[in-house]
């Protein structure tokens, strides 16, 4: 049988008496990361509340290691589990490094004074998060990325075996997002530090969890790794994405298809047709495209804004009859637009396709 770190049992949570979700069930092992992901409102903060005992718990049982977290004295838990919500810290002249600082608290007794190793802990924590250049600066003049990465610090430098962050990279650029990420992997792997988060970048979470769970405002609707829950078409439900789309292959979004009958034919694949396809939405100009293999880059983002797409099964040689249509629907265009400079040899179709755009003499124009 597997043994967990971490566990959440028949968890209730909600404000008050009113529960806003119930049955929540987690279990994690030592060492890995879970991340909550789902709309605004959905209840990713309430669950992370109550887990960190900021918010008392309605009902069900949290686990670390063998222990009822409810048991453990606030001390003992500091020990464990380093917690950084977004709530603002209340910090009164304080320089960034002694809130860093104030992470020692659960090991330095009643007075806060701080030893040798203590100092040595604050500063190794600063390093990783590039805050140490700040340490002197007013917590409260700070940018709300510096904020984000001094609170990470601070946790850091608690040295918990579990850190529960809330949206922890909402502030910061893509830098420090990826150090973000890399430190998490790094103390994971070198002290098997448990994570748990909420994001709401869905391509991160998908490349950094191991588990991942989806909050929808009434229940957790699902609880899997991340080839579980990026199946298609989930991530818009889960979100009841309207306009535009989420796809889960790409972890990527779109904006809303132009719809009508396709006025421009475009030539692409390879990953040449993307910019194309995006301005032509931009542009609210409806166009088609083919012929595209169905493992190529530019395939899910014309799925996603093209009026027509014109595909063929990838590692299998172009169809007649995808031929056929395509220069049908160039038949029908004004113009065609090519974003290809070669072709290749398994794709002499799509060479065939621009000749005879050329022959039956459209505007032809070369991708931007
Ligand atoms: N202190 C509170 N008292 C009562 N209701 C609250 C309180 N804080 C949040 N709520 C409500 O609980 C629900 C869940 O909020 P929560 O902050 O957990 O959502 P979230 O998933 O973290 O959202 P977001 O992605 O917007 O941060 C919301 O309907 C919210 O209005």
């Amino acid at each position: 049988m597997k043994k967990y770190y971490f566990k959440a049992e028949k968890l209730r949570v909600g404000y008050g008496k009113q529960p806003l979700i119930e049955n929540i069930e987690i279990c994690l092992e030592k060492g890995e990361i879970l991340t909550l992901i789902g709309p605004n409102g959905a209840g990713k903060s309430t669950i992370l509340k109550s887990i960190t005992k900021q918010l008392a718990l309605l009902g069900g049982t949290v686990y670390l290691g063998e222990q009822d977290i409810g048991q453990m004295s606030g001390n003992e838990l500091s020990q464990n589990m380093a917690v950084v919500l977004t709530e603002k810290l209340r910090t009164e002249m304080m320089t960034c490094e002694e809130v860093v600082a104030t992470g020692r608290y659960p090991y330095t007794g009643k007075f806060g004074i701080l030893s040798d190793t203590d100092r040595q802990a604050v500063a190794e924590a600063m390093e990783p998060v590039h805050v140490t250049s700040l340490k002197n600066k007013d917590f409260s003049k700070i940018s709300d990325g510096q904020r984000q990465r001094v609170m990470l610090a601070r946790a850091i430098c608690q040295e918990p075996e579990i850190i529960i962050l809330d949206e922890p990279t909402s502030y910061l650029d893509i830098k420090y997002k990826l150090d973000f990420l890399s430190i998490l992997q790094e103390m994971r792997k070198k002290k098997e530090l448990t994570v748990v988060m909420s994001l709401h970048e869905l391509e991160l979470a998908a490349k950094v969890s191991d588990k991942i769970l989806c909050v929808n405002g009434s229940c957790v609707e699902r609880f899997g790794t991340p080839q579980e829950i990026f199946k298609e078409g989930y991530i818009e439900k889960l979100f009841s994405i309207e306009t535009g789309s989420f796809d889960e292959r790409s972890e990527s979004m779109e904006l809303e298809s132009v719809k009508g009958k396709p006025e421009v034919f475009v030539i692409a694949g390879n990953g040449s047709g993307r910019n194309t396809y995006r301005r032509l939405q931009r542009e609210g100009i409806p166009f088609a495209t083919g012929i595209l293999f169905q493992n190529d880059l530019d395939y899910p983002v014309a799925k996603a804004l093209a009026a027509k797409v014109i595909g063929t099964a990838a590692f299998e040689p172009i169809t007649e009859a995808a031929l056929t249509e395509a220069k049908r629907c160039i038949n029908a265009c004004e113009r065609v637009i090519c974003c290809r400079e070669h072709f290749g040899t398994l794709e002499r179709e799509n060479q065939e396709l621009f000749d005879y755009a050329k022959s039956c003499k459209k505007q032809i124009e070369t991708g931007r």
